[in-house]
C-alpha cells in the first residue's frame, strides 16, 4: 500500500515530470516484475530521492523514465510525461523544447533530443564511459557538435571551459585524457556533460558511490549548489538513506518494485508511516538513535 503524504514542498511549483502507474517487466523465465505501478510527480527544481534496498527496482525505474530500457526489459504499462516550461500541451509538436512530451511515445530523433537536451543521466559507472582515446575537450565539444550543430567553435570552447569550472575542474584539464584524471574528476566531467544542454531534469543513479567519502561530499555539495543556480530537478537514487534525508525535498521509498511511501525528507525521517520505511531507517545506525534533532539539514550539505 502506498502511504502518500498530503504535504508536498510547494504545490505552487509546476510539475516537470509525471510518472503514472509505470510497470516494467524483465521477460525472462520466469518473468521478473521489477517495477509495479509506480506513480509520482517531480516538481521544477525539486530533488526527489529514491530509496530502497538493492534489487527493489530503482535502476530499472530510472532506465524506464529515460527510455534506456533494453530487452529483456519491457515497460508493460503506464505513462511518463515531461511537462513543457510553459505547461502547455504539445499538440503533436514533439520538437518543441517547451512542449509537454509523452516520453513513452518518443522515437528516433525526438528521443535523442529528449535525452541530454531535456533529461540527462549520470550513473555510477558514468566516469568509465568516457572515451579513453579522446581528450576531455573533444568529448565535451562532441556534445555540442551533435546537439547544437550551429554553434561556433569559439562559443563551444567557451561553453566547455565554463562547464568544467561549474563542476570544479580546472579548464586546463580540457587537454587531458580520461586516464590522466582521478575518478572524482572524471565523474565531474560526466556531470558537466549532463549539464551541457541545460536539462530540466537530471537522473542521478548512485553518482558518487564509487568515490571516496570526501570526494563524494564535495561533488554532492556542488550538485546542490548547481541545482539552486540552474533550477533543474533531480531524481537521486542511492542506498544511502542518511544522504537522501540530507539532500532531498521528498523521498520515495521503494520495495519489491513498488513505492511504499512518499513524503518530505523530514516526514520520512521523523514520522515514517510504512513498516518498511521504519525498518530501513533502523538499519542505519546514524539515523536510529534518538529522533530528537533533525540536524542533517540542507544547510549542512551546502556548508551554510
Ligand atoms: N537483465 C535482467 N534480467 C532479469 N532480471 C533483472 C535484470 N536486471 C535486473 N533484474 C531484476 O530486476 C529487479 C530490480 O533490479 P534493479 O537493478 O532495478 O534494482 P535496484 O534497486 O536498482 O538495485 P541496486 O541498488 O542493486 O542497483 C531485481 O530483482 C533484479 O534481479
Amino acid at each position: 500500500m502506498i502511504v502518500e503524504r498530503a504535504a508536498e514542498p510547494d504545490l505552487t511549483v509546476q510539475p516537470v515530470l509525471t510518472v503514472e502507474d509505470v510497470s516494467i517487466r524483465y521477460e525472462v523465465d520466469p518473468p521478473v516484475d521489477a517495477v509495479r505501478g509506480v506513480s509520482f510527480t517531480l516538481h521544477r527544481g525539486e530533488i526527489l530521492g529514491l530509496a530502497g534496498e538493492s534489487g527493489c527496482g530503482k535502476t530499472t525505474l530510472a532506465y524506464g523514465i529515460t527510455r534506456l530500457l533494453k530487452p529483456p526489459a519491457v515497460m508493460t504499462g503506464g505513462r511518463v510525461v515531461l511537462h513543457g516550461r510553459a505547461g502547455r500541451d504539445a499538440g503533436g509538436d514533439q520538437d518543441d523544447d517547451e512542449a509537454t512530451t509523452d516520453v513513452v511515445a518518443l522515437t528516433g530523433e525526438e528521443l535523442r533530443r529528449f535525452r541530454w537536451d531535456r533529461v540527462s543521466i549520470v550513473f555510477q559507472g558514468s566516469m568509465n564511459s568516457l572515451n579513453p582515446v579522446m581528450t576531455v575537450r573533444d568529448q565535451l565539444h562532441d556534445v555540442f557538435t551533435t546537439h547544437r550543430p550551429g554553434m561556433r567553435r569559439r562559443v563551444r570552447e567557451q561553453r566547455c571551459r565554463e562547464l568544467l569550472e561549474l563542476v570544479g575542474v580546472d579548464p586546463a584539464r580540457l587537454a587531458s585524457f580520461p586516464h590522466q584524471l582521478s575518478g572524482g574528476m572524471r565523474q565531474r566531467v560526466m556531470i558537466a556533460m549532463a549539464l551541457a544542454l541545460d536539462p530540466q531534469v537530471m537522473v542521478m543513479d548512485e553518482p558518487t558511490t564509487a568515490l571516496d567519502v570526501v570526494v563524494q561530499r564535495s561533488i554532492i555539495r556542488e550538485i546542490m549548489v548547481l541545482r539552486e543556480r540552474l533550477g533543474f530537478a533531480v531524481i537521486f537514487i542511492t542506498h544511502d538513506l542518511p544522504l537522501l534525508i540530507e539532500i532531498s525535498d521528498r523521498i520515495a521509498v521503494m520495495r519489491d518494485g513498488e513505492v511504499v511511501e512518499l513524503g518530505t525528507a523530514e516526514q520520512i525521517y521523523r514520522a515514517p508511516q510504512a513498516d518498511y520505511t521504519k525498518q530501513l531507517l533502523a538499519s542505519f545506525p546514524s539515523l536510529s538513535g534518538t529522533r530528537g534533532g533533525f540536524v542533517r539539514g540542507r544547510e549542512e550539505v551546502l556548508g551554510a
